[in-house]
């Protein structure tokens, strides 16, 4: 089966790693049964996607465990080694003790011997299981980064992940791992999409060499952390019409600035037309009118914490 996405090299990562530059989402919003997950999940795999976003907390390990052994069997790939899958540590294991149980989880939950990515979702820490959301702020404080991430260390080592990285961290955190670190991060997961472009965080992560994955590059339309706010965006349908491209497949232009952008993008998609567009970005280009444009947009974050902590200025004030 041909891949029909480009590869990108992670430049100062100490593994080399290399990594398809659009991912599947599996994070859903309603969340979808298991056996609805790994169906997508395989049609994913047929339609040429190589690489798979999940996290112990999306509940979506063990469908796209079960997915990619189903894709093994009936020969859509040939070896696991063609996938490149991330998965993230939760805030109730955000402990250095409870790290290395903690991929162990997901690594059995996904039937894999190794991960190629595991971040740190949050840099939170919860004293708990989530009892409810939002999460009480009592229940919340910032991680200690330097124990947590050398267990993060400690298992790139033991070969249980091929590289190490963080998720939603600023550039403030990401400067605190980078004066301790052994091995620093070679991705940071963050919001990214043009009416969150995160312009001073790349610059920061391509001067360290800190590849940028954006999550929600769609602006999570649907969900419970997202909103309608690129599908409304006027600009963006007048640049996908000026392109000949249907007001629904301006979604391909966020997903195309963000490639031009140097990240990489995690769009979600379990229809099987959308998953097969959101992989068509790479026969055309933005001209420089039309990044111009996208660069003057106004900018409003969505994905905040405020989606599942309890709001604490004290909180946000440390991160
Ligand atoms: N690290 C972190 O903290 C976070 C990580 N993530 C990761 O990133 C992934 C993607 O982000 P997410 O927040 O889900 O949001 P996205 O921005 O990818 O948007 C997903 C929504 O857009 C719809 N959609 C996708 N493609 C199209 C299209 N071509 N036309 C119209 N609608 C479309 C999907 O619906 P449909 O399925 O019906 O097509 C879905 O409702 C997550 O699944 C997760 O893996 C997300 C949030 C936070
Ligand atoms: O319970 C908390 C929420 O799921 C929160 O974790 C998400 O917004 C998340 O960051 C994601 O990766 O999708």
């Amino acid at each position: 089966m041909e891949n029909k996405v480009p590869i990108v090299s992670v430049v100062s990562s100490f593994s080399g790693l290399t990594l398809p530059v659009i991912g599947m989402g599996t994070a859903s919003y309603p969340p979808v049964d298991a056996g609805t997950l790994k169906s997508a999940i395989v049609e994913a795999i047929r339609a040429g996607y190589r690489h798979f976003d999940t996290a112990f907390i999306y509940g979506s390990e063990q469908p796209l465990g079960a997915a990619i052994a189903e894709a093994l069997n009936i020969g859509l790939i040939k070896s696991r080694n063609e996938l490149f899958i991330t998965s993230k540590l939760w805030c109730t294991y955000a402990e250095p003790d409870l790290v290395f149980p903690a991929i162990k989880m997901s690594l059995e939950n996904l039937q894999l011997e190794y991960l190629d990515l595991y971040l740190i979702h949050w840099p939170l820490k919860f004293s708990k299981e989530v009892s409810r959301l939002p999460v009480p702020k009592e229940e919340v404080s910032v991680i200690d980064i330097k124990s947590v991430w050398s267990a993060m260390e400690e298992c790139r080592l033991l070969g249980l992940t091929k590289a190490i990285g963080v998720s939603n961290f600023s550039s403030r955190k990401l400067e605190e791992i980078l004066s301790f670190a052994k091995i620093p991060p070679a991705v940071n997961q963050v919001e990214m999409n043009p009416l969150w472009q995160q312009k001073e965080l790349n610059e920061y992560c391509k001067a360290k060499g800190i590849h940028v994955s954006a999550h929600s590059p769609l602006g999570s339309k649907g969900t419970l952390w997202g909103d309608n706010r690129i599908f409304d965006c006027h600009a963006l349908k007048e640049i996908a019409e000026a392109k000949g491209k249907t007001i629904a497949q301006r979604w391909q232009i966020c997903l195309r600035w963000v490639y031009e952008q140097g990240a990489s993008v995690i769009a979600k998609s379990f229809n099987k037309k959308r998953m097969e567009e959101n992989l068509e970005i790479f026969d055309w280009s933005l001209s420089v009118e039309e990044l111009e444009k996208i660069r003057g947009l106004p900018q409003c974050k969505f994905n905040s914490i405020g989606t599942f902590v309890e709001p604490s200025a004290e909180l946000e004030a440390q991160l």
